[in-house]
């Protein structure tokens, strides 16, 4: 159902370490085949900038648990807009603060929270499959738990420097070994977690994105997407 079939549109299903490229791609791919978007991390940010609002101790895993059900998420999944809402209230500057990000690894593997935005998230593609010709949806359980059937399925990689170089850049930080040591302990946090961690499966198609500019990475993926289609018609 996550799939192509049915008369639905495309599902394109993106897994990736942090600063790999996935956002920027799947926006990218999105623009270029007149696609939705959505982005799954700003979900799990959301939750956790609720929590932390709330003042709910996310080092419980059970108070967080508990909370999960609380707060109304809603998602844009315009790649020119992605809005991202919390009981109405616009967060999408709000979920990436610092204090934000060095919690959502915490809040993201509680299974809770989990069944939850997974649900919520078929509900969308789901959704964009009758309204649209489709959409590209990133994040770390895509390819695996999310959209399993998706036609096509990426894992992009690049470099811890790369990552760190770019994520950098893209907050203006100037201590590079600080980001780099920062992403590096995400990774393993979301790589080593008991539900659904970040893993790599075989069937899906590995990019690594080190030597490649954002264009090049979203014409590949454009190409993947075309054949897709084509071989689905
Ligand atoms: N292939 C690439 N080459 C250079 N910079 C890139 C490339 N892909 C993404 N970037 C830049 O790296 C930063 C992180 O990319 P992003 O898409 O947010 O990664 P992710 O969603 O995997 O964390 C952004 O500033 C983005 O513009
Ligand atoms: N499908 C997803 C997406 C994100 N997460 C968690 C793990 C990530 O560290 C956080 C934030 O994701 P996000 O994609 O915003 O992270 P970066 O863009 O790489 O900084 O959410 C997840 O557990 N499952």
């Amino acid at each position: 159902m996550n799939g192509q079939g049915h008369g639905g549109g495309l599902v394109i299903a993106i897994d990736g370490p942090s600063g790999s490229g996935k956002s920027s791609t799947a926006k990218g791919v999105a623009r270029a085949r007149d696609l939705r978007y959505l982005d799954t991390g700003a979900m799990y940010r959301a939750m956790t900038w609720w929590m932390l609002t709330h003042g709910i101790d996310v080092a419980d895993a059970g108070a967080v648990a508990e909370a999960a059900e609380c707060p109304v998420i809603t998602m844009g999944t315009d790649p020119d807009a992605p809005a991202v809402r919390v009981d109405g209230v616009d967060v999408a500057g709000a979920i990436r603060t610092d204090e934000v990000t060095s919690n959502v690894s915490a809040v993201s593997a509680v299974p809770r929270v989990r069944e939850l935005l997974v649900a919520r998230q078929r509900e969308i593609i789901a959704e964009a499959r009758v309204a649209s010709s489709g959409i590209v949806v990133e994040g770390r359980d895509i390819t695996t738990v999310v959209a399993p059937d998706a036609p096509v399925k990426l894992f992009l990689t690049a470099s811890a420097e790369a990552r760190a170089q770019r994520r950098s850049r893209e907050v203006r930080a100037a201590d590079v070994a600080a980001t780099q040591a920062a992403l590096a302990r995400r990774d393993r946090l979301d790589s080593t977690r008991s539900v659904s961690p970040l893993t790599q499966t075989a069937d899906a198609t590995e990019l690594d994105t080190t030597g490649l500019s954002l264009d090049e990475v979203v014409a590949l993926v454009v190409k993947l997407a075309d054949e897709a289609r084509a071989s689905a018609a």
